[in-house]
């Protein structure tokens, strides 16, 4: 990965009307399904990032055959429930937690071997929390002291398992639920704390019997997913980026359009309305099965909050955006309950933690959170560790910084957001690459 750095200098108001691209979340699970599903599957929306792409190169390494009309649009001709043929290559998942776990429950399933590789990011990072279960139910997968790579080896007969993950993760729901479709029986998931349902919505809208509710989800294997086109939405995460610049640079109103208001992602929302934010939702509707809508936010006054706890995993990926919100309230906010975030592209609360106190933040780091004082932010050189939402986190910051953020390593931001530098400046950022 070569090293991109960016500068993001005070700018605004934020004004205008933003399309942030589609859903990671929902890409990586329309190009999986499809994959497998019986007859030729149209995806719209598609998120053109590294890590939906990286998902795949690998389908089709594994013999599934994709079209790209346009961009952000897929045409997948399914193989089959047992279609895929293995790959003599190692399958390269790049920086995507989700690509690497739910592949890990797909590729359990079936009659041949496979390598799940990384990059340096995702090689640290644990996985298993799907490894475990996946072998409860009969799967043979290698690891290096449980992080990847991950050799997997095909033929075994999986059984269904009832399963209660210590965490709450759509991840390992998905891993189990993708591997339970080649399991003898019945396979169940019930989580500590409801997830994103993308994986059980989208088995249903392929015509997979799947008994779900939040937190709950059973499913048997041995049905057929039938091809049906995929509406991707905007990706709130994404979209958050904007939602809490647009809260905290004075003057600044935008619209973010049609973006997944899926309620299992959208705790920032309610963390912001806790904060004193102006946000409203408009043209509310239903997308293939997901609700959607335009969100119109205005500059407010923020003041700090405790968080309160059960808002936690509905905005796991927004934290690093509200530690940037919580920097410019008023008082001080306090975030507990969310070790997890110690184990996603970075440590985000050490590299949200030591980015702002570069700035001049106060912030105590704590094992599951943080405590941070809101005030003003100074200029400052932060690393993002590689992380592409800590990047995106301190664009945002440098646009009410006394003086300029320069932000190390951002090249990752194509992972998640490709063309983001080009539209924040669209609508009032000042963000540069560093020559
Ligand atoms: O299932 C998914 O698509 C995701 C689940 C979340 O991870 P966990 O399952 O680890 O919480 C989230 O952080 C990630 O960006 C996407
Ligand atoms: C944690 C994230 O993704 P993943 O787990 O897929 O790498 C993220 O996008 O913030």
């Amino acid at each position: 990965m070569s090293r991109v750095d960016w500068v993001s200098a005070a700018g605004g108001p934020l004004r205008g009307e933003i399309a942030v691209p589609g859903d990671k979340s929902v890409s990586h699970r329309a190009l999986m399904f499809g994959a497998i599903a019986d007859g030729v599957s149209h995806i719209r929306g598609f998120l053109e990032g590294e890590d939906t792409r990286a998902t795949a190169a690998i389908l089709g390494k594994l013999g599934v055959r994709f079209e790209t009309p346009a961009p952000g649009e897929r045409i997948v001709h399914g193989v089959g429930l047992h279609g895929l043929r293995g790959s003599s290559d190692v399958l390269d998942c790049g920086n995507a937690g989700t690509g690497m776990r739910l592949l890990a429950g797909l590729l359990a399933g079936q009659a041949f071997d496979s390598i799940l590789v990384g990059d340096e990011s995702l090689s640290r990072r644990p996985m298993r929390r799907v490894t475990d279960p996946l072998e409860a139910m009969g799967a043979s997968i290698g690891t290096n002291d449980g992080k990847p790579p991950l050799r997997i080896r095909g033929g075994a007969g999986l059984k269904g398992i009832a399963y209660e993950p210590p965490v709450a993760s759509a991840q390992i729901k998905s891993a189990l639920l993708l591997a339970g479709l080649y399991a003898d029986g019945f396979t169940e998931v019930v989580e500590p704390h409801p997830t994103r349902d993308y994986t059980e919505s989208m088995l249903k809208a392929f015509g997979w019997p799947i008994d779900y509710s939040p937190g709950r989800a059973r499913l048997e294997g041995g049905h057929v997913l039938r091809a049906v086109d995929v509406d991707v939405p905007a990706d709130f995460s994404s979209a958050a980026f904007f939602i809490v610049a647009a809260c905290i640079v004075p003057g600044s109103e935008v619209r973010l359009k049609a973006v997944g208001l899926n309620p299992r992602r959208t705790g920032l929302l309610a963390a912001l309305e806790l904060m004193g934010a102006d946000i409203r939702v408009e043209n509310e509707r239903n997308s293939g099965g997901e609700d959607i809508g335009d969100l119109v936010v205005r500059h407010a006054p923020l003041h700090g909050v405790a968080l309160p706890l059960e808002i936690v995993p509905d905005m796991i990926d927004e934290f690093p955006a509200l530690f940037v919100a919580a920097a410019v309230a008023e008082g001080m906010t306090t975030i507990r309950g969310a070790a997890e975030l110690r184990v996603k592209e970075s440590d985000r609360i050490a590299s949200m933690a030591h980015g702002l106190k570069a700035c001049g933040v106060l912030v105590d780091e704590l094992p599951d959170g943080a405590i941070i004082r809101g005030g003003t932010i100074g200029g400052g050189s932060i690393d993002s560790h590689g992380d592409h939402r800590i990047a995106m986190s301190f664009a945002i910051a440098g646009l009410v910084a006394s003086a300029p953020i320069a932000i190390g390593d951002c090249a990752n931001v194509a992972t998640s957001f490709p063309g983001f530098m080009e539209l924040a400046n669209g609508v009032g950022f000042r963000l540069r690459s560093a020559a």
